[in-house]
């Protein structure tokens, strides 16, 4: 639905969808404890049923967190003229409001980055150059090179746990020095006006799933994340600026044959506090195909999906709205109930 704005004060966020406020808190989120030697068996059981669970004991030390949300900070508060320096994304780069290229609006400016160094584009050096406080810093490098460290580690429990052999069947991809993963802080500016919108809530990122393998998420203490169960409700995320949130995407999803199933979530704005997050996308190398795992399928079973490059599911989500149901162009259409 559109907002109509009830004043003068709301013109700028009338583009903007809104929801009916949701009140269930998400009380039974799984949390695994990396630590925990039964780390592997529960991971696989969160993705399972939720797609979705908190990381703690994670070994990225608070420093890092801390460090990079300060910087982030400081790249927000700068006058409009100087982050837009930086943009438009396409897709790396400032974003502001916009959402992808195909109409998608929110409550949120972002920086979206490659990780890879190799691939970095010429976007991304402007990105550098025109805002050096963030980019001069280590803060993004450090972040990214612990996050990723330790996703290694979690994808390959994850692998022990289904039983996938090698163990490094997911986290290969990752590692690849042509891995396509990418690299977002999100800024969702407190809405005041909010208050005038009769109790319903502000979109600050419209509902989704993730199209990569796996999304690492840190947010600073602010709630506004959303998941959606199995029986399609949505429920609230109690935030925790301490602990990690993992997403399970859409390429995993086809890798597992829909064994682990991808999450869809969203983030609404709040009246008073802002949100901070910052996320890595693990992706494969663009050239890779994604299909089941053989060391997965039961004999005899057959692959949900028809066989496709992660490039060619890139290249179809970029072409995509934001809350399309993106893997159902690549379902087979007798390959039973994989869909949403
Ligand atoms: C509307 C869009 C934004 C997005 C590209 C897309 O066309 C559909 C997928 C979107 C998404 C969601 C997860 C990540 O935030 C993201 C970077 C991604 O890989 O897919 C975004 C894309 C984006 O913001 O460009
Ligand atoms: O900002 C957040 O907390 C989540 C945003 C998100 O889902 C995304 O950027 O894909
Ligand atoms: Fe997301």
């Amino acid at each position: 639905m559109v907002v109509h704005s009830q004043s003068a004060a709301l013109d700028h966020c009338s583009l903007i969808k809104t929801c009916k406020p949701t009140t269930s808190v998400f009380k039974g989120i799984p949390v695994v404890d990396l630590r925990d030697p039964e780390a592997k068996t529960l991971i696989v059981k969160a993705c399972e049923e939720y797609g979705f669970f908190k990381l703690v004991n994670h070994g990225v030390p608070m420093e890092f967190f801390t460090r990079l949300e300060a910087e982030a900070l400081k790249f927000f508060n700068l006058p409009q003229s100087d982050k837009d320096k930086a943009g438009p994304p396409d897709p790396f780069g400032y974003g502001l409001k916009k959402i992808g290229s195909n109409g998608d609006v929110g409550w949120v400016e972002y920086l979206l980055l490659n990780t890879n160094p190799q691939i970095t584009s010429l976007k991304s050096l402007t990105v550098f150059r025109e805002t050096p406080e963030i980019f001069r810093s280590s803060a993004v490098n450090d972040y990214i090179q612990a996050v990723k460290r330790m996703t290694f580690e979690v994808v390959e429990l994850m692998a022990d746990g289904l039983k996938i052999e090698p163990r490094d069947a997911l986290s290969r991809l990752l590692r690849d020095e042509k891995s396509d993963s990418c690299f977002r802080l999100n800024h969702y500016p407190p809405c005041p006006e909010l208050q005038a919108l009769g109790g319903r809530n502000l979109i600050g990122f419209g509902e989704h799933t993730d199209p990569q393998i796996i999304s690492v998420l840190r947010s600073n203490n602010t709630s506004g994340l959303q998941i959606c169960l199995r029986d399609k409700t949505w429920v609230s995320v109690p935030p925790d600026q301490t602990s990690f949130f993992i997403n399970v995407g859409d390429a995993l999803q086809v890798m597992t044959n829909g064994r682990l199933r991808s999450v869809r979530h969203r983030v609404l704005a709040e009246s008073m506090r802002s949100r901070v997050s910052m996320i890595y996308f693990g992706g494969p190398p663009l050239s890779e195909k994604i299909a089941p795992l053989a060391s997965l399928m039961a004999k005899g079973e057959e692959s949900l999906y028809e066989e496709f490059t992660w490039w060619e599911y890139k290249t179809s989500a970029y072409k995509s709205r934001l809350g399309a149901y993106r893997l159902g162009h690549f379902e087979k259409k007798t390959g039973g109930a994989a869909g949403q």
